[in-house]
């Protein structure tokens, strides 16, 4: 057990490319505004374009899709679970004093090492999750092409850039919780993908809403830090996360409702 947790940590923390590792603007793949513009852009363009294209053409098919889904799938629930394990390994492994560092960074933070690189990866990952959005165009599945989705997966690039850019304080929660979620969510679309649908579809929706009801818990902890201890870094970027959060939560109740909510049918008065 110990070999395992030792080896783990050389490779998710310590490997001197993640322990050295350093996000500089301008330099750093993907750390410009321009880029997060320009591929922000170009994903809502290329959906807002294929999804009209894919009316009058015909669909790939299942025997090509499925395969490329539970592939495209599989891969992410993989990297969500390396993201989640590296990054909290990268929190326990700093010394005890700096644990408090994942909820609150100090103001002079530098963004470097391991779990600056974890949100750089995090960063990225959010691009191949742009993927989920051409296989349901592909499939033509245009009622799972919502609002939610198309929202949650342009604005969630916007907003993991706005972690690195302003060093924002409890982005290592967050990519610990929602890559956590995302091991559950990934494993979810792999098995609906292979053919084996599971049954604890709510529960996956469930987990994700107590993600962000989660998520305003330690928002309220590092507000309290900032305001009335020793201030902490990125203030701007967690009321941009705050808000983001919100609109999700509100959202997620919404499909919640839609989808899981029994609804009752009108009492019949019988008149005799
Ligand atoms: C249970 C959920 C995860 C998914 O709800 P859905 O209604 O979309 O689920 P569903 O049962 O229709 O999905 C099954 C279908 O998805 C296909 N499928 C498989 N892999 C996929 C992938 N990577 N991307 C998109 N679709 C995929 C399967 O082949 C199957 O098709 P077939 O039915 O043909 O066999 C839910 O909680 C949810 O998140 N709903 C919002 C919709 C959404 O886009 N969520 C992801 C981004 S939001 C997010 O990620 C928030 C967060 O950070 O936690």
């Amino acid at each position: 057990m110990a070999s395992v947790y030792s080896t783990l940590t050389y490779w998710l923390v310590s490997h001197p490319k993640i322990a050295n590792f350093t996000w500089t603007e301008g330099e750093t793949l993907g750390s410009t505004f321009f880029f997060v513009f320009f591929v922000v852009s170009l994903y809502l363009s290329a959906t807002f374009i294929l999804r009209y294209a894919m009316v009058s053409l015909p669909s790939l098919g299942p025997r090509i899709l499925k395969p490329i889904t539970a592939v495209h799938s599989l891969i992410l629930c993989l990297l969500s679970l390396i993201m989640a394990v590296g990054c909290t390994l990268s929190i326990t492994s700093a010394p005890t004093t700096r644990l408090f560092h994942a909820i609150c960074f100090p103001v002079d933070v530098k963004p470097k090492g391991p779990v600056f690189f974890w949100a750089q990866v995090f960063y990225l990952s959010k691009i191949l999750e742009f993927g989920d959005t051409i296989l349901i165009i592909l499939s033509k599945s245009f009622q799972r092409l919502s609002f939610l989705h198309v929202y949650h997966h342009a604005t969630v690039l916007i907003m993991c850039f706005i972690w690195l850019r302003t060093r924002q304080s409890m982005f290592p929660v967050g990519i610990v919780t929602n890559s956590t979620v995302h091991v559950i969510m990934y494993g979810y679309y792999f098995m609906c993908a292979v053919g084996c649908k599971p049954r604890w579809k709510r529960l996956v929706t469930d987990f994700q809403v107590v993600q962000f009801v989660f998520g305003f818990g330690i928002l309220a902890l590092m507000f309290s830090e900032h305001y009335f201890g020793s201030g902490c870094s990125g203030i701007w970027g967690s009321y941009f996360t705050g808000v983001f959060n919100a609109s999700l939560l509100a959202l997620f109740f919404n499909f919640r409702s839609k989808n899981y909510v029994k609804k009752t049918k009108p009492e019949v008065i019988k008149l005799s």
